[in-house]
């Protein structure tokens, strides 16, 4: 698949497992020899591109999510690969689930030295509407369940006494995400729980940065309707979608010793979302259309513009 849609309306659903394994990379050949990385959501999306990156670097992989099926076939990919992985299906909302996740993990890799937290999503809603239960569905996934696997990973460290590095995958939210105000606020939280432990725990010797993607392609575009994805390839100045292999590689730069003197930082990744262009998760209201008439202005714009 190409890396440029060039069709402005309707973006391609990702990159193949592959395209993963064969897609040349700059970084260099053993770069995560002897390293244990786990990466939740790694049956899917950009966190499989991720563990198939990793895992042709020398990684030793260990995957979690909700679905067994899913982590099965990432794992079937990796094994076919040469790489050694794990599977641990559980979820990252249940504080219970993480300690024993890194109890198995320890016990059957010995540590771990990387924790890529990419699990997450959200469904698209006005956030007038949103229910009390849905708000707390997504902050509960994407701020509460990644705090329980960044500390379950700082405390392995400070046992064990070795570094460790967190690469934590947020979004590009810097002007706000109209219809899904739940995950924009969740990573704004994870952003700066990230920069406040990044301080914290500096003295553990342990590294915490976030990369933030722009709209990238992937099995998770599925959950958005049509008009959601055609305005997903204008929210950028280059007006296409970015693939999961462009977060994998700044996931693996991050979480890679070329990195060790950055912690705390935000690595956006997201086509130029932060300077122009909009993704609408439910498709673009009217008021918003860039070629509004002034019969369509709202009644007290009309106004104003008297
Ligand atoms: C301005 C410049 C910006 C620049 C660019 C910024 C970057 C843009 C980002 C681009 C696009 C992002 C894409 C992705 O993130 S792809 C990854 C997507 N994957 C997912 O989102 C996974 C799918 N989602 C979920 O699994 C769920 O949403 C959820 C996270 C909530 C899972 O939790 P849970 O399993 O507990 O959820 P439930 O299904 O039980 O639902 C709980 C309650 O949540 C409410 N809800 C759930 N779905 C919906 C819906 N579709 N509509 C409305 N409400 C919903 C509801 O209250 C549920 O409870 P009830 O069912 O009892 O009512
Ligand atoms: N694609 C994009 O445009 C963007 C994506 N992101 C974020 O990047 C990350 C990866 O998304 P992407 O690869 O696109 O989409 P996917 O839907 O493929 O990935 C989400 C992954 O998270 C896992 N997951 C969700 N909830 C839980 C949970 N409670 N416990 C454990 N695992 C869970 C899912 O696995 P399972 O279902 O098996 O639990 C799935 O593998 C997400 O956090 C997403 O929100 C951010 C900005 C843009």
């Amino acid at each position: 698949m190409s890396d440029i849609s060039g069709d402005v309306s309707v973006p391609e659903v990702g990159m193949s497992d592959e395209d993963f394994a064969h897609r040349p990379t700059v970084l260099r050949e053993g770069t995560f020899e002897g390293k244990v990385v786990l990466v939740s959501g790694g049956g899917s999306g950009i966190g499989r591109a991720t563990a198939i990156l990793l895992g042709r670097l020398g990684a030793r992989l260990v995957l979690c999510g909700r679905d067994p099926g899913k982590l099965e076939s990432a794992a079937a990919c990796l094994t076919r690969l040469g790489a050694d992985v794990s599977t641990h299906p559980m979820s990252i909302r249940s504080p219970d689930a993480v300690e024993a996740l890194f109890a198995e993990v320890v016990d059957r890799h010995g540590g771990i030295d990387v924790l890529v937290n990419n699990a997450g999503g959200q469904f698209a809603q006005a956030t007038i509407d949103i229910k009390p239960k849905g708000w707390n569905a997504v902050v509960d996934t994407n701020l509460n369940g990644t705090f329980y696997m960044m500390q379950a990973g700082a405390r392995h460290w400070r046992e064990v006494a070795r570094p460790g590095c967190i690469v934590n995958v947020v979004a590009a939210i810097w002007r706000g995400m109209p219809q899904v105000a739940h995950t924009c606020a969740a990573r704004a939280g994870v952003v700066f729980l990230s920069k406040t432990v990044a301080t914290e725990w500096a003295p553990l010797n342990i590294r915490v940065n976030c990369v933030a993607p722009g709209t990238i392609r992937t099995e998770g575009f599925g959950n958005y309707p049509r008009e959601a994805l055609a305005s997903f390839s204008q929210a950028n100045p280059m007006l296409r979608t970015g693939s999961a292999w462009d977060i994998a590689e700044a996931i693996a730069y991050l979480g890679s010793d070329a990195a060790g003197f950055i912690t705390g930082e935000t690595l956006n990744v997201d086509g130029g979302s932060q300077n122009w262009g909009d993704p609408w998760f439910l498709g673009r209201p009217e008021y918003f259309e860039l070629n509004y008439a002034e019969a369509r202005l709202p009644t007290h714009l009309k106004e104003q513009a008297r």
